[in-house]
């Protein structure tokens, strides 16, 4: 094989990636892995080496998919960044192979993917264990992951109003000025989640920013960020309290502070309520920790590149 691999740009990327074709293929590929087939899906849990004099971390996060003609891995390297810090949090590459060769066919920019897909399987938990009511959406952190998730959300449902809510209160009001629809700046996350049926936490915190007694029974939280098996985002009263679905438990086990610090047990993976072999409880507060796996991105980077080849 000698062909060189295409090198595709985060704006190429990002006119290809439609939240509408990646869903789909989400659930599809979530609901394969809580099967547990390797001859159909192969996804280690990430390796992540710390950059110590850089509060920082490199991942690695490689995945097989036979039967698709997937062979991928994306490397990330995501940091602790200061308030006010212009440098970015979390940068990507992912690199997809021919299975059958092993030569690499595409080296794409990972950063419109880890926005999008996070964001589109958070959406796809709140769809699975959607409370009975669903007016008020709240967005805790004001980041790239903030307003990926504020598109998908508002694509897919109607709240009456949305709220979000930031550690600097300009950054926040920065938020609600760049996005098409009104949303609420609150000054503390107590107001923020107040009444909330979906909350979104996406910060980089290392420490709880979301309590169990502020939030209303029967809620879903989706907790993206805190993804260091000693950082967190949520308290223990709300991981005792909640049903916990996540995304693959090695992963959880593994990598999620909020899980191994609190001791709560994980209920099911999100692809096991796909599967219906795992109940939905749509009734009772849900928290969907959501910590990333590499078929996320190779579903999503083998959609732009077949995308992009049938363009040629
Ligand atoms: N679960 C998953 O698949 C993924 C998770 N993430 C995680 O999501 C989180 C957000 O990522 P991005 O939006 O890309 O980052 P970003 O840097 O764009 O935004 C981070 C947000 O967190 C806030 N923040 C930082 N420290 C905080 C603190 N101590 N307390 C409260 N808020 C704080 C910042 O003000 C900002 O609003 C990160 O933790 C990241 O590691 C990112 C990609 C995928
Ligand atoms: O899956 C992912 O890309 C990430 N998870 C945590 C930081 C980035």
């Amino acid at each position: 094989m000698s062909r060189q691999p295409v090198f595709l740009s985060d704006g190429v990327v990002a006119g290809l990636l439609r939240y509408e074709e990646l869903i789909p293929r989400l659930e599809e590929a979530l609901g394969k892995f809580s099967l547990r087939r390797s001859s159909e899906l192969l996804q280690p849990v990430r390796s992540v080496m710390p950059l110590q004099n850089h509060s920082g971390f490199l991942g690695l996060m490689p995945s097989y998919m036979p039967n698709e003609g997937i062979l991928c891995t994306k490397m990330l390297t995501f940091y602790r960044r200061e308030a006010g810090s212009s440098l970015p949090s979390t940068q990507a590459s992912v690199l997809l192979f021919d299975p059958e060769y092993g030569n690499v066919t595409a080296v794409m920019d990972g950063l419109d993917i880890t926005h999008k897909r996070t964001a589109a399987v958070s959406a796809i938990s709140a769809k699975l264990l959607k409370p009975a009511q669903l007016d008020i959406l709240c967005i805790l952190g004001s980041g790239h992951q903030a307003l990926s998730h504020y598109e998908v959300f508002t694509l897919l449902f109607s709240f009456k109003e949305v709220r979000v809510w930031s550690r600097r209160m300009e950054s926040a009001t920065r938020f609600a000025a760049s996005v098409k629809g009104p949303v609420t700046v609150c000054s503390s996350v107590k107001e923020a989640v107040n009444g909330a049926d979906v909350i979104i936490t996406v910060t980089s915190s290392s420490e709880p920013v979301l309590f169990g007694n502020w939030v209303k029974p029967g809620a879903h939280v989706a907790a993206v960020g805190a993804c260091r098996p000693n950082w967190r985002e949520l308290d223990d009263d709300l991981m005792r309290d909640a049903v916990i679905y996540v995304d693959s438990r090695e992963g959880a086990d593994t990598e999620s502070g909020d899980i191994i610090l609190s001791g709560a047990k994980v209920f099911a993976e999100i692809g096991e309520v796909i599967n219906g072999t795992a109940p939905a409880f749509c009734e009772k507060t849900t928290v969907f920790k959501s910590l990333g796996m590499g078929i996320q991105d190779a579903v999503s980077a083998k959609l732009v590149f077949d995308k992009w080849k049938s363009q040629q």
